[in-house]
């Protein structure tokens, strides 16, 4: 069985934020994630997972504004000052979670951004993002989001991409974060994916999909997918990133029937 994690920006979201992890744990989760941990100083987040004998399994290094739509500013030449002190504060959060993984969100090119140029500067940061997470024996995710409904425009929208820019970076320690969701909207043919790229692999999330909603609301089989990342060998965690449709306790069948 995976070891599957809960995603605390997703789900339990009718408890106040730190609450969620007592329901993830009572629900029967060992791991969690959540978008961002900037807005809790690190000791209350370290006392809630060590409360609740919680591993937390990865967050997003800082990436913009995210209330006013930003989604990552790794490629924005601008913003590179902020980027690298992002890594800073990231890393001081995870020295305090335990946290063994950050994701890096690549961003949204704006229209007016050269191609070759948010790219280049993309690459610089991921060098830079990675050297500084060496240091620490951490790992750095490269999230592949679609462009298609929920991020138009987002620069890394394609498993393709995420591995041009790990080859290009040349570090040990990049890893692609394989989103079910995502690549079932963009590409499809996950297992055959998965098998193709397993050894990039360093993070999985998964919704269904149409909807981003538990597993068995759309079109994708959870039960084959999860036996073909068991019988893969792969050894990371497994995040559930879905909006559930009720209450995330009525959503978890695809959890409880794996046992
Ligand atoms: O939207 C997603 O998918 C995510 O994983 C967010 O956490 C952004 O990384
Ligand atoms: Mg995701």
């Amino acid at each position: 069985m995976p070891r599957f994690a809960a995603n605390l920006s997703m789900l339990f979201t009718d408890a106040g934020f730190l609450d969620r992890f007592e329901r993830a744990r009572v629900a029967g989760f060992s791991g969690v994630e959540y978008l961002f941990p900037y807005d809790h100083p690190a000791p209350e987040l370290a006392r809630a997972l060590r409360d609740h004998g919680l591993t937390q399994v990865l967050f997003n290094l800082p990436a913009g504004d995210w209330d006013a739509g930003e989604r990552g500013i790794a490629c924005l030449p601008d913003r590179v000052t902020e980027f690298r002190e992002g890594v800073e504060q990231a890393l001081e959060y995870a020295q305090a979670l335990g946290c063994r993984q950050l994701n890096c969100l690549a961003g949204v090119r704006p229209g007016d951004l050269d191609e070759d140029q948010a790219w280049v500067t993309l690459v610089d940061n991921v060098r830079y993002a990675a050297d500084r997470l060496a240091e620490w024996d951490l790992t750095l995710c490269l999230e592949a989001i679609n462009s298609r409904v929920d991020m138009p425009g987002f620069l890394l929208d394609s498993s393709g991409r995420v591995m041009t820019l790990i080859d290009e970076v040349a570090r040990d320690n990049v890893r692609l974060q394989y989103d079910l969701y995502h690549m079932q909207i963009m590409e499809g043919d996950l297992i055959r994916s998965l098998e193709c790229l397993l050894p990039w692999i360093g993070h999985i999330q998964f919704a269904d999909n149409p909807g981003r909603h538990q597993p068995g609301t759309g079109e994708i089989n959870f039960s084959k997918v999860f036996d073909a990342i068991d019988r893969l060998g792969y050894d990371g965690w497994v995040s559930a990133e879905y909006r559930p449709t009720g209450r995330t306790e009525e959503s978890l069948d695809w959890f409880r029937g794996r046992g």
